[in-house]
């Protein structure tokens, strides 16, 4: 047994070796050029191959990611590049092959790659996969011009390294390919269990004897601009609109499928179909939009420069056999998630890994038997305390329960050290998904100043000293832990947080820490007062202003079913504006803005609760197989570049987190303000694992006839656009809601018949 780990060992350090040594043979450039000669294809395949080999041999995450990031810096990439990209969720080859050209070159943008970085990457992406595919195909499957031939270099033999099996279809004319497994170091499948079949149409290449004027048309292939004239220096798909150099036509593999845009677009049509009341955006319309935009507009995707605006195909390039394999050991995030799936051939399961499936948590609410429970459980605490304390602990008044102080509990907590700079610098860096905020963003002299410590101190208390409501201690119960109800030199809320999404007991003091620090430095009317916290064994929570209305806004949309005023729904609408602002200006990200983390405190004043607190670590816990356990509706509230980063194979010990940013927030805001206007939910009767396919196509929820003001409309529209770029920040929805009407308009009906124009339409 242990000759056998050993014997893999030796493998992968084997094959990674390989891998380096290939990569040393050429560089890039040479690589890359498009009239490249014999002994560059060797080495190309010598490449290739190794590759292929490196996915095949069980490799895990770690090393995935490791082999990666070799390839990226072979391509060219900077550290912060290949980071960006890990961020983003290209973290192995499956993941890059899961995205399209346009998706990638949207990427590369967002993270500033320079434009030959970039071009380096489009250009090598598509050549990996193309020579992926051939491998993946079998040798049977290679054509000897267009795809390298097998290995020359000796294979490396290992207990996945089966030569996998390619059965063909032939369906009139195009070639159905029974997709083989994909996934790095995983049996391939078994071609009677359910595998997808892959399109692999080839391409109908084109080349025009007119006169064409291409100004700003780029190569598909090597991103070069095409040029113009009567020269045949570019030739054209007929099927998927690709247009390359003539001399790129060999690289770009001999596959123009049906494209992750095209089946997407079907996808989004189906659902259009079947949902029947889609929201109603002319550029979301199927029957409106030439094909040369793809159904789902990816988040900050620049239109591809060389769109044809009246072809009847996407512009965008196909990337041949992405959709099928076993994903059930990949790394599938973010893209794969967003791969097109027919969701009733396959069930969820096989699935699992690229479309996580949202399991509602139990226990919103306390139900009558555990505010019981609680009472019961507490007054024996306090009984037990009683007999044994020396007098700390008396029962001082009817109905309150006054915890024992223990004196070496309260040191130990005094003694608290200071949360370790790294940990305040990986909170830093995933506090906005990874675009770093500025080292200021925290007040250095609260954490890590010299005076730190004292003033962690100042903040602490002693969950002992704390007096808790013997007859209704608990408020309720949340995802993440619960509230009850105390007294600790007034009336408070404590909230006790549940901390096992920390394995590591020892770590948990430290993250807690971390998670609170968002409390600490934060004074404002509509945010909820943050007392201290406590650390002590097994409880971390912290100690806040007791919200007087005692209901949400959540309680009082949904249950209350209270109908809002315009005045009170702008009212609200500032208030929550101007909290969120606030903490955005102090680098604090929300997070999980929701109505129930909006406390009413009277008809005039709401305040905002548990900001900063929700993290992929704690929404990964309890560990499930195929999805998460959230809170009721979380799903509405989460946009889709969150949606689209969801992944299943999260590992506790990764500093990655969802790209939270303040976009996602205001986002967020559009689904309460949505909630306000309607007193309904977005996506209201829909599975949660269908809110989120439907966000990462770019579906939005459909606005229900409600009486309001197209401005209104315009702003929830915005808040929900698609590409978080587009969204407003909290200031510029403040200035809005200022000016907004301040009585609905009174729309008197016409004396002769008007054409009325769908409030729809408005979008
Ligand atoms: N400061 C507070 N004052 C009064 N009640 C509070 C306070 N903070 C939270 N609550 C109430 O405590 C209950 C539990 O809150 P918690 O934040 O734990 O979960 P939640 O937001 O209701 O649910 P989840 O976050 O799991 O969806 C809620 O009913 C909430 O309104």
């Amino acid at each position: 047994m242990h000759e056998t780990t050993t014997d893999t060992d030796n493998v992968k350090t084997e094959a990674v070796r390989h891998l380096k040594e290939c990569l040393k043979l050429t560089s890039i450039n040479r690589f890359l050029t498009a009239t490249y000669d014999e002994e560059a294809k060797n080495l190309e395949r010598q490449i290739f191959n190794a590759v292929h080999q490196m996915t095949r041999i069980g490799l895990n995450d770690r090393e995935r990611r490791e082999i990666n990031a070799i390839w990226f810096t072979f391509v060219g990439l900077s550290a912060q590049n290949i980071r960006h990209l890990e961020i983003c969720s290209i973290t192995d080859f499956n993941s890059l092959f899961g995205i399209t050209n346009q998706e990638l070159r949207s990427l590369a943008d967002r993270g500033r790659l320079d434009v030959e970085t970039k071009r380096k990457l489009l250009q090598s992406t598509v050549i990996l996969q193309n020579h992926w595919n051939a491998l993946q195909q079998g040798p049977q499957k290679r054509e000897p011009t267009e795809i390298p031939p097998g290995p020359s270099t000796p294979a490396i033999l290992t207990p996945n390294s089966q030569p996998l099996t390619v059965p063909q279809l032939s369906v009139t004319g195009v070639k159905m390919i029974q997709s083989s497994s994909m996934g790095f170091g995983t049996t391939p499948k078994s071609p009677k269990t359910s595998s997808r079949l892959v399109h692999a149409i080839p391409h109908k290449w084109h080349r025009s004897t007119k006169f064409r004027f291409n100004g700003d048309a780029v190569c598909h292939f090597c991103q070069r601009p095409l040029g113009f004239g009567f020269l045949n220096a570019w030739e054209k798909c007929r099927s998927c609109k690709w247009k390359v150099h003539t001399q790129c036509k060999g690289r770009v593999g001999d596959s123009c499928g049906l494209t992750p845009d095209h089946l997407r677009f079907l996808f989004d049509k189906l659902i259009q179909e079947n949902n029947g009341g889609m929201w109603k955006d002319p550029q979301s319309v199927p029957g409106s939009r030439s094909m040369n935009e793809p159904a789902f507009q990816f988040p900050d995707a620049a239109i591809d420069s060389s769109s044809s605006t009246n072809s009847s195909a996407p512009s965008t390039p196909a990337l041949p056999n992405i959709i099928g394999g076993n994903t059930s050991s990949l790394t599938a995030p973010y893209r794969s998630e967003r791969r097109f799936l027919f969701p009733d051939t396959e069930s969820y399961s096989v699935h699992g890994s690229r479309l996580p499936i949202l399991v509602i948590s139990e226990g919103d609410h306390p139900t009558s038997s555990e505010i019981q429970e609680e009472s019961v459980y507490q007054a024996r605490v306090a009984e037990d305390e009683a007999a044994t304390s020396s007098g700390a602990g008396n029962i001082e008044s009817e109905g309150t329960i006054v915890g024992n102080q223990d004196s070496v509990g309260s040191q130990e907590v005094e003694a608290e050290a200071a949360p370790n700079p790294d940990v305040v610098d990986k909170f830093n860096k995933r506090a906005d998904g990874g675009f770093t905020w500025e080292r200021h963003a925290w007040n250095m002299s609260t954490i890590r100043g010299p005076n730190a410590q004292a003033s962690w101190n100042e903040v602490t208390i002693q969950f002992e000293s704390i007096e808790f409501n013997r007859q209704a201690p608990i408020i309720g119960r949340g995802r993440f832990g619960k509230v009850l109800r105390g007294f600790h030199y007034g009336d408070v809320a404590v909230k006790v947080y549940d901390m096992n999404h920390i394995s590591d007991e020892s770590k948990r003091a430290e993250e807690f820490k971390v998670e609170v620090s968002a409390y600490k430095n934060t004074r404002h009317d509509n945010i909820a007062l943050f007392l201290g916290y406590f650390m002590s064994e097994d409880k971390y929570g912290m100690v806040m202003s007791l919200s007087r209305g005692n209901q949400s806004l959540y309680t009082m949309l949904h249950v209350v079913r209270e109908k809002l005023d315009l005045a009170t729904t702008r009212k609200i609408a500032q208030q929550i504006c101007q909290g969120v602002s606030y903490l955005h200006t102090k680098k604090i990200l929300h997070k999980d803005l929701r109505t129930k983390n909006i406390l009413i405190e009277s008809k005039s004043k709401v305040v905002i609760t548990d900001f900063g607190i929700l993290s992929m670590k704690r929404l990964a816990h309890p560990r499930r197989t195929y999805g998460y356990m959230t809170s009721k509706f979380w799903a509405s509230y989460i946009s889709p570049e969150l949606a689209m980063s969801l992944r299943t194979d999260f590992d506790e010990y990764e500093s990655d987190d969802l790209p939270f940013t303040e976009q996602s927030d205001v986002y967020a805001f559009g689904t309460v303000w949505f909630e306000m206007l309607t007193g309904s939910m977005p996506f209201a009767k829909d599975h949660p694992h269908r809110v989120i396919h439907a966000k990462s196509l770019g579906i939005r929820a459909c606005l229900p006839n409600v009486k309001c003001t197209q401005e209104m409309k315009e702003l929830l529209a915005s808040c929900w656009n698609t590409n978080p770029r587009d969204r407003p920040t909290f200031t510029d929805i403040s200035s809005k809601l200022t000016s907004l009407p301040k009585k609905q308009r009174v729309n008197r009906s016409p004396s002769f018949p008007v054409m009325m124009k769908s409030y729809e339409s408005t979008f």
